[in-house]
């Protein structure tokens, strides 16, 4: 069949419509004329497969991975940068619109400086293909691993290591690997290891120590299959246990279970956002905190500021990165968000969110009883940051929408949302 893609999909797909349905139709771009087939079918919508580009947008562009495809994780990498983010500038407006009934400006997104190479973190499956050790990844909904040679979103240093770390895995026969987990601040990296059984012989850790800018390694011990990374058992093999990290004049530190942002450059102008636009106030309260880094960016904006982080881990960083950068107002509570918030008795005047995908589910009810002036909601997810806007603008109103770039090539999007309660 022969159509013509209309717009953008939230996961980078182009839409087109068949008997008024929308169709899915990945790689496909607005604009451009495709012949394509449906390869499945609902009652609201279908999934087409392009057979044929007829006529090619100006907006597309040879993808430089020949894996894109098959890994999926850059969904755009086919797309102009620019092109990317209007992509994204639009999705955020969409949502906003669909869900809300804000019909002010979206701010002009923040573009990302390196659009290529600048991934902090992996965490990469391993197999063994024709004796040597590989890293890939599964093909989605399928068991079929794909060797991966290159990623040309991670920071240079990863790839580096990366291979390095291949070699060693090689000469010293390792076994058991499931997952190479690497992690690069300030040049420095940190690699864990993630196996089914203690494996790894003191001559390997020594080989794997002596990669040029490796500073720390871990191992974690993953017996069952599970959705984590990790598993239960965490063992500190070699060099430093944390990982240090500088932004701005905040110096900071991680262990490897710590959240943090994948763009650390990003991170920064996310965090400098943030700090700018926080209204100085008596007491600010920052939900989700990982390990601190935007409490204490606005460390000198309130009387005290208070950090709500679940992972263990990230709570212990965060103490010490208090102490690190003399923020004496800033304390962190281990603990779930919305338990946290419902039972404090302090009042606060200005709450930052940054919610995992998933975003606040019942904390949004919370915030409401709570009758807080000021919001600064971080969101990595338009659709559920909206569908949580839709119940916050009962009590508040959108002043401010600012869409950035943290994961270009990818359709994900952040967005920064300040709200203002509603006088009476
Ligand atoms: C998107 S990250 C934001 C981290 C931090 N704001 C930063 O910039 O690095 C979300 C964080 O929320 C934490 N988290 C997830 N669910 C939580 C909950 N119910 N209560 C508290 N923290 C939670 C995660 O461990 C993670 O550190």
């Amino acid at each position: 069949m022969k159509t013509t893609i209309k717009k953008w999909g939230i996961n980078g797909e182009g839409i087109a419509y068949y008997h008024r349905k929308p169709v899915f139709i990945p790689y496909a771009l607005p604009q451009e004329e495709i012949e394509y087939h449906i390869v499945k079918e609902t009652r609201k919508y279908c999934i087409g497969e392009m057979d044929r580009l007829i006529t090619q947008s100006a907006r597309r562009r040879y993808p430089l991975c020949s894996k894109w495809q098959t890994c999926g994780g850059c969904a755009l990498m086919h797309t102009q940068y620019k092109e990317q983010c209007k992509m994204k500038s639009q999705m955020v407006k969409e949502a906003l619109r669909k869900y809300t009934k804000y019909q002010g400006p979206i701010l002009p997104i923040i573009k990302n400086p390196d659009p290529l190479g600048y991934r902090n973190m992996c965490k990469l499956p391993l197999q063994k293909i024709n004796g040597h050790w590989q890293t890939g990844m599964y093909e989605a909904n399928t068991h079929d691993f794909v060797a991966i040679d290159r990623c040309f979103i991670h920071e240079k240093q990863i790839e580096l290591v990366r291979k390095a770390a291949l070699e060693v895995f090689d000469q010293y026969q390792l076994k058991d690997l499931e997952t190479l987990v690497l992690k690069v601040f300030d040049q420095k990296v940190q690699m864990i290891l993630v196996t089914k059984e203690i494996t790894v012989s003191d001559a390997c850790i020594t080989a794997l120590s002596a990669i040029d800018s490796v500073v720390s390694i871990w191992q974690s011990i993953k017996k069952e299959e599970s959705m984590d990374t990790f598993g239960d058992t965490m063992i500190h093999l070699s060099g430093t246990e944390t990982m240090e990290l500088t932004l701005g004049a905040i110096h900071c530190q991680l262990l490897p279970r710590s959240f943090f942002q994948l763009n650390t450059k990003q991170a920064l102008r996310l965090y400098q956002l943030v700090q700018e636009w926080t209204p100085n106030c008596h007491t600010i309260m920052e939900a989700y905190c990982g390990i601190g880094a935007m409490s204490l960016f606005v460390a000198n904006k309130a009387e005290s500021v208070w950090g709500i982080e679940y992972n263990r881990d990230a709570i212990e960083n965060a103490k010490i990165n208090a102490q690190w950068n003399h923020c004496d107002n800033v304390s962190f509570l281990c603990g779930d968000a919305n338990e946290k918030l419902m039972g404090t008795n302090e009042s606060i005047d200005c709450l930052i969110v940054d919610p995992p995908r998933k975003g606040l589910e019942s904390m949004v009810n919370t915030i409401l009883q709570k009758q807080i002036p000021t919001i600064l909601y971080v969101s990595c997810n338009p659709s559920t940051l909206a569908k949580d806007l839709a119940v916050l603008t009962k009590q508040y109103t959108i002043q401010k929408v600012q869409p950035l770039d943290m994961f270009s090539q990818t359709p994900l999007v952040e967005t920064i949302v300040y709200l203002e309660r509603k006088s009476k």
